[in-house]
């Protein structure tokens, strides 16, 4: 079997265009345009390579683009007056501090400060337990990115086996919570799960997010199953995933590459999440398939 390749960033280009759509909407029918403030700290390439995409790619959806590029030293009493500001701002209607933060800070403090209802990265306390139990909720940009891809290919999930490997709270744990809400039977499995590769066999749906590379192999996978691989790293100059893609594409049924799968959805899922949250904020009816 060759796998169908799901290809992330065709489909995150979709998003983006149906967001264009709906922010040209708010614009003419009610005078509103959406804005996002990004907060960086310090100067990690990565980091600043996301943060300039998430600017250009918000301007060019037509949304107000607010950027913050701070001092790695920055303290936290600084950085949480500048959340209190925009929390403040109308003209804001997303906020998103780019992770890691620099050593010295407390990212979920940093993180509580923000206003839930601001929180498009669906990381407040607020949002993780709305998520957990069935609310509506801001939802996390990767594993909604990664929702929409099952979708789309597989339909409806309900009844599928899932096995989510990794339990970080940003991709890890509301995945899981996700594939629940879409009824799956799901097992979020870890270093520590005995006998990982048969537990992974099992699966309909294999979700890799550990940051090790390669680490899941052909062998780990039955044959059909669809594999979604969260992993993005570095390896001697190139970005390979978390799966070993030749010898999993050899079985699975459907496979999204790194790069060029997951990771261009979650911007354009933070994007999604930006105009659900300005609707939100106004009253106005949220657009339709851009939430969970
Ligand atoms: N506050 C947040 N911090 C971080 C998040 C997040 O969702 N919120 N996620 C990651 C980084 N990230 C966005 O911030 C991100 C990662 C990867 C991509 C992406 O498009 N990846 C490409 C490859 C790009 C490359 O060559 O490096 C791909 O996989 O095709 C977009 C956004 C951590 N921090
Ligand atoms: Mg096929």
């Amino acid at each position: 079997m060759t796998a169908d390749v799901i290809d992330g960033k065709a489909f995150a280009a979709g998003i983006r265009e149906k967001v264009a759509g709906h922010v040209a909407r708010l614009s003419e029918e009610h005078g509103i345009v959406p804005g996002l403030a990004v907060v960086l700290l310090g100067e990690d390439p990565a980091s600043q390579v996301y943060v300039r995409s998430k600017g250009k790619m918000t301007r060019e959806v037509g949304m107000k683009s607010i950027e913050h590029r701070l001092d790695a030293g920055t303290s936290e009493e600084e950085l949480l007056s500048l959340i209190a500001e925009l929390n403040a701002d109308r003209e804001v209607h997303g906020i998103l501090v780019q992770l890691p933060l620099p050593g010295h800070l407390n990212s979920e403090a940093v993180i509580d400060a923000i206003d839930p209802a601001k929180d498009v990265d669906g990381f407040h306390i607020s949002n993780v337990g709305k998520l957990a139990t069935g609310q509506a909720a801001m939802v996390p940009c990767t594993p909604l990115g990664c929702l929409m891809m099952l979708r789309e290919q597989l339909g409806d999930l309900s009844g599928l086996d899932a096995v989510v490997i990794g339990r970080s709270n940003i991709v890890g744990k509301p995945m899981a919570q996700l594939l629940l809400r879409d009824s799956c039977t799901v097992t979020v499995a870890h270093s520590r799960t005995k006998d990982l590769p048969e537990v992974a066999k099992r699966a309909d749906i294999v979700v890799a997010a550990v940051g090790r590379p390669k680490m899941v192999t052909g062998d780990w996978i039955k044959p059909g199953a669809t594999v979604i691989d969260v992993g993005i790293n570095r390896v001697d100059g190139g970005l390979v995933g978390d799966c070993d893609y030749d010898s999993c594409a050899a079985v699975a049924g459907a496979i999204t590459p790194v790069p060029g799968g997951v990771g261009p959805m979650t911007i354009a899922c933070l994007l999604a999440n930006t105009v659900t949250a300005c609707c939100r904020a106004h009253g106005l009816a949220e657009p339709e398939g851009l939430t969970a």
